[in-house]
């Protein structure tokens, strides 16, 4: 069987301590609505169980020579009972699906809430398919116990309460009969937990991982193509599909196993409280009517207790799905609430890895001065992007320090870090939202005329002629890679930072649309600190400083001019990029 790699940097999965605080959370927020359905459904269960012990009794009279009235009168009690019951039923399945929303509507803004507050650099090592795992179909499957398996299961948990109970009221030693099987029922129902509950678990993982993969695919389809990556992706998509395949047989063949337990118990029940009640019958120990009130009874039992097992099958679910949610809880909250004294941005002696990895940059020092236009080049591979995470807070150094107005840049919280400084790499995201809604991220207080004069400023003319209120995404209106880009831009100037980063922020613009987009970006950065990400050395010429690096130290620094005359690895650089 294939097993699931569950890459590290996953989100952590809670306990089974922790998912029952979370139920308890969920019920707690609404213990009205909560009971509302547990005494509804009670009263509906004992309304149904007094029709068979009516029908005894009507035998009984029968047999006892009742008049016509008597027996009008009790069939009369008996149709009572069940119109009671239909109602009472079905207000306890409305009022069950009025929780199950609600509940579901508060775990769904909670998660989503709490994966927001993620820092950035563990909502990338998740990965979008953990993530979308978690936030959509793991709360869906929460959303679902909600309402429709957690009122059914406290439905049918009475109605089998209620049954035995009835089966005692009817012959106390035929329900003690009745009880027999349940301590196999018992047993059997607690091995199949046991083994449920990591296969559910195990089953929900692979389905994030295969996600993960499809999206992964999907979102890097261009790279996959021209590395010729598809046949790699095809097997390892494959190999994800048949990992979520064998998980799901897995759960489907401990759930065959347990529902022939299951059915052998129900009919040996059925059989041996018949064989009892026969017998005393015979012997004289019971009347007819009790005899076949037992029996109905014990046939009713059955059912609820075969859908409480059933159900249980989708609490595992539900439980496995909820594990899932709460692990996102269990991330440490980060408190990043420094506050810098100024915009002076600068690392020194910085030593950083990816998670467990070698060290990528080496006792790094880079001191941008204000107002200046410092381009960062090297080859590939040198750490150049790595610098730019580092300066905007998205990844701490693991020695030396970055800082802002002397405070770690990884402190400082993200509404104050965007006022001083904004990283804008070529990734330019477009929400499914209005095209206020899309550039509001940066300043959520900026008024529509502030919005508009950043518009105009990188000259989005065709955003301004469509207005504020537009829809944009790609169901709505797909921008060009050069209309995303002046978003992007329009955002910066909206939030107007002291210092802004560019990491290959002008790469994949069409060559029609570089003009335009290169007076959006001189626009947008006019009077601020600009550390950019060059990679192509053409960006440096112009610089006010360029600094090189290679092997994730800086190799050399200082104007064009200054790093020909050296003839150090900026001049090679230069040299080999002119063809020389
Ligand atoms: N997310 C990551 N996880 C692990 N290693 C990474 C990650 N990102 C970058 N690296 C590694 O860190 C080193 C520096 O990468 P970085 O992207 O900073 O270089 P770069 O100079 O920007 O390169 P390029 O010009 O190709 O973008 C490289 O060895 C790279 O493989």
């Amino acid at each position: 069987m294939s097993t699931i790699d569950t890459a590290p940097g996953r989100l952590p999965v809670a306990g089974p301590a922790a998912v029952r605080r979370a139920v308890g959370r969920l019920l707690a927020a609404d213990p009205g609505r909560a009971s509302a359905v547990l005494l509804l459904y009670l009263f509906a269960a004992a309304f149904s169980v007094s029709v068979p012990i009516l029908l005894g009794k009507v035998v009984d009279g029968i047999a006892a020579d009742w008049t016509t009235g008597q027996v009008n009168l009790v069939c009369a009690v008996i149709l009572a009972c069940v119109c009671v019951q239909f109602v009472l039923s079905r207000l306890g399945r409305l009022a069950g699906y009025r929780f199950g929303e609600r509940a579901a509507a508060r775990l769904r803004e909670s998660v989503v809430e709490r994966v927001l507050s993620l820092p950035l650099v563990r909502v990338e090592r998740a990965g979008r398919g953990d993530l979308g795992t978690r936030t959509a179909s793991d709360v869906n499957v929460v959303a679902d116990m909600l309402r429709d398996n957690g009122p059914t299961v406290a439905t049918l948990v009475i109605e089998v309460v209620v049954l035995y109970a009835a089966t005692f009221v009817a012959s106390p030693p035929l329900g003690l009969v009745a009880l027999v099987t349940l301590p196999p029922l018992y047993l059997a129902a607690r091995r199949y937990l046991r083994r449920a509950a990591p296969a559910f678990l195990e089953q929900r993982a692979a389905m994030s991982e295969a996600a993960e993969t499809v999206g992964a695919s999907g979102a890097g389809a261009r790279t996959v193509e021209s590395l010729s990556m598809q046949q790699e992706r095809r097997v390892l998509g494959y190999a994800r599909g048949q990992s979520m395949m064998d998980r799901m047989l897995r759960v489907v063949r401990l759930q065959t196993d347990f529902f022939t337990v299951l059915l052998m118990i129900n009919r040996g029940q059925l059989l041996i409280v018949t064989l009892a009640a026969g017998i005393w019958y015979f012997q004289g120990g019971l009347t007819l009517g009790t005899a076949i009130a037992a029996i109905t009874v014990t046939v009713r039992i059955a059912n609820p207790t075969n859908g409480v097992m059933t159900q249980l099958g989708e609490f595992q679910q539900g439980a496995a799905a909820l594990a899932r949610i709460e692990g996102v809880n269990l991330v440490p909250a980060e408190s990043r609430d420094a506050w810098p004294a100024d915009a002076e941005l600068r690392m020194d002696a910085v030593t950083f890895g990816y998670g467990d990895g070698p060290d990528v940059l080496h006792g790094l020092s880079l001191h941008p001065v204000r107002g200046e236009r410092l381009v960062v080049v090297g080859p590939s591979g040198a750490g150049k992007s790595t610098i730019a995470r580092l300066l905007a807070g998205i990844d701490r150094p693991r020695s030396g320090s970055a800082t802002l107005g002397g405070v770690p840049v990884y402190d400082i919280g993200v509404e104050e870090l965007r006022r001083h400084v904004v990283l804008v790499t070529q990734e330019h995201y477009v929400f499914t939202a209005s095209l206020r809604d899309n550039l509001i991220l940066a300043a959520p207080d900026a008024t529509d005329d502030l919005l508009e004069a950043a518009l105009r400023r990188v000259d989005a003319r065709w955003a301004l002629d469509e207005g504020l209120d537009a829809m944009l995404g790609d169901e709505h209106r797909r921008l060009t890679t050069a209309e995303a880009q002046q978003i992007a831009l329009a955002r910066v100037v909206i939030a107007d930072p002291d210092v802004v980063i560019l990491d290959e922020a002008t790469a994949g613009i069409d060559p029609a649309s570089a003009g335009r987009v290169e007076a959006a970006l001189a626009a947008a950065l006019a009077g601020r600190t600009v550390i950019a990400i060059a990679h192509q050395l053409q960006a440096a010429r112009s610089a006010d400083r360029i600094a090189v690096v290679e092997g994730g130290r800086i190799a050399e620094a200082g104007t064009h001019g200054e790093l020909l005359a050296a003839g150090g690895v900026y001049a090679g650089l230069w040299h080999a990029w002119q063809g020389d």
